[in-house]
């Protein structure tokens, strides 16, 4: 597999010759602004010290404050968050959004950590970084192994040291001053730019066939909408594996299988196991939506893809090389700065709502979600065509344009 770093980094640099950027421009655009990295010490529940290494990565602020997720996952480390760091500066331009980029992540596998354990070291990482976030300078959000109360813990502990500021992190829950909508807002953002692309191609979600890697938030979350809009999910995986049903998996039965199983697939009566998770990226359908880690697409196994679409829900999951294979073969990859960006849209919406004081109802929140994607999908292929490229290198030129126009307007000089 492929640094995510020099991935992101190559396409970065594929868009900026596209748009025949300035060469000191292009390298100042790449650099981030401020790289962090924090020891959190905590004691374990036996009374064990142990240590975990933290990062944020403040990747630009030219159109407004930084926005990202924070991760907690083992394969956590910098360079990897400078990718996705990076990937959320061109994701909120593309989007149309006021913000720069931003992401952070903790080396840690949070399944092996208590509840509590997870609290003190999430309140020990706020300490370590409180004085570099903030309401209109970085606001964080939940990604990978993090949720809602991840943030409860984050802005209780930014609080003590700044006051009450709810509009600290997005992601929230509701009774915190969460946006309706939120939770479902990334997969419901992979299911209206599916249904975007498909109908530009004369298809619609129902009666295609999907299989979607990745069963947390995003994954579980897409898989529920595509199945109430009459498409068939045929097969799905996390950690515990993969699973298959030609006719289409029960979602809401798998829904309640999970709740009930420790938040695991396996095990499940409607469906067959068809091996490790990776067997998911091979299996026959129409469209492949990858929900979880990053470059599971790659040299080695990208040609044994069948799928005619492939949507990005996770951040980077197709390496370079493998989006040349997939060109190759004919697959259109609709990339992860517009097809997972409905979570930071939702956040967007919340941490207005959150300055405004005043909250939205759910409709008016997907409705918003929805006028935002149909635009940025608009834009890309605008840009496709000014470009003569495809949808990954129309998205990224959009957003890189958008963000060295305003870097420029600021006064910014080779
Ligand atoms: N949450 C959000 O709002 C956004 C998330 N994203 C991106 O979407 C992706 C998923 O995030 P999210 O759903 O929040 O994360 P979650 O932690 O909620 O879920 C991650 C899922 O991926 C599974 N998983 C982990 N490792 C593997 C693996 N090696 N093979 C297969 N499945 C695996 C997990 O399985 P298990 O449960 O068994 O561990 C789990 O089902 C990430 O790339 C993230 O950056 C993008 C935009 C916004
Ligand atoms: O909601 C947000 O602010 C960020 C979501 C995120 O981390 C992402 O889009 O990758």
């Amino acid at each position: 597999m492929m640094n995510s770093l020099v991935a992101t980094s190559r396409n970065f640099k594929n868009a900026a010759k596209l748009l025949d950027l300035d060469s000191k421009l292009e390298r100042s655009l790449l650099i981030p602004f401020r790289e962090i990295k924090v020891e959190c010490t905590i004691p374990k529940d036996t009374g064990e010290m142990a240590s975990f290494i933290g990062f944020r990565v403040q990747h630009d602020n030219s159109r407004g404050p930084m926005k990202g997720g924070i991760r907690y996952h083992g394969d956590v480390q910098l360079d990897e968050v400078n990718a996705l760091a990076q990937l959320m500066t061109w994701k909120t331009a593309v989007a149309s959004i006021p913000y720069g980029g931003a992401k952070g992540g903790i080396t840690c596998n949070p399944s092996l950590l208590s509840i509590s354990e997870q609290e003190r070291l999430t309140r020990v990482f706020t300490q370590k970084i409180h004085e570099l976030i903030g309401t209109h300078t970085d606001v964080p959000a939940p990604d990978m192994g993090t949720n809602s109360q991840t943030m409860a813990w984050i802005l209780d502990e930014y609080s003590k040291f700044h006051g009450h500021s709810p509009a600290i992190v997005t992601g929230k829950p509701i009774a915190l001053g969460g946006s309706l909508g939120r939770e479902a807002a990334t997969g419901r953002g992979v299911v209206i730019a599916t249904e975007a692309l498909l109908n530009e191609n004369g298809k619609t979600i129902s009666g295609m066939t999907f299989a979607i890697q990745g069963f947390g938030n995003v994954g579980s979350w897409a898989a529920r909408l595509i199945h109430e809009q009459g498409g068939k999910v045929v097969a799905l995986s996390d950690l515990s594996g993969a699973i298959h049903n030609a006719n289409g998996i029960d979602i809401p039965s798998l829904l309640t299988h999970v709740f009930e199983n420790g938040g695991l697939l396996k095990d499940f009566s409607g469906a067959d196991v068809i091996g490790s998770s990776e067997a998911v990226l091979h299996t026959h359908c129409d469209v492949l939506i990858p929900c979880a880690l990053g470059g599971v697409l790659n040299s080695h196994n990208s040609d044994g893809v069948t799928a005619k679409y492939v949507i990005e829900g996770a951040n980077h999951p197709t390496d370079p090389e493998a989006d040349e294979i997939l060109n190759d073969k004919g697959v259109i990859i609709l990339p992860d700065v517009y097809a997972n960006s409905g979570g930071v849209i939702v956040s967007y919406f919340e941490w207005v709502q959150n300055i405004q004081g005043f909250m939205w109802d759910e409709d008016k929140v997907n409705s918003e979600l929805k006028k935002y994607m149909t635009k940025s999908f608009a834009d890309i292929k605008e840009s496709c065509k000014t470009h003569c490229c495809d949808l990954r290198m129309g998205a990224f030129s959009l957003g890189i344009n958008t963000v060295a126009r305003a870097t420029v307007l600021r006064g910014w000089e080779p």
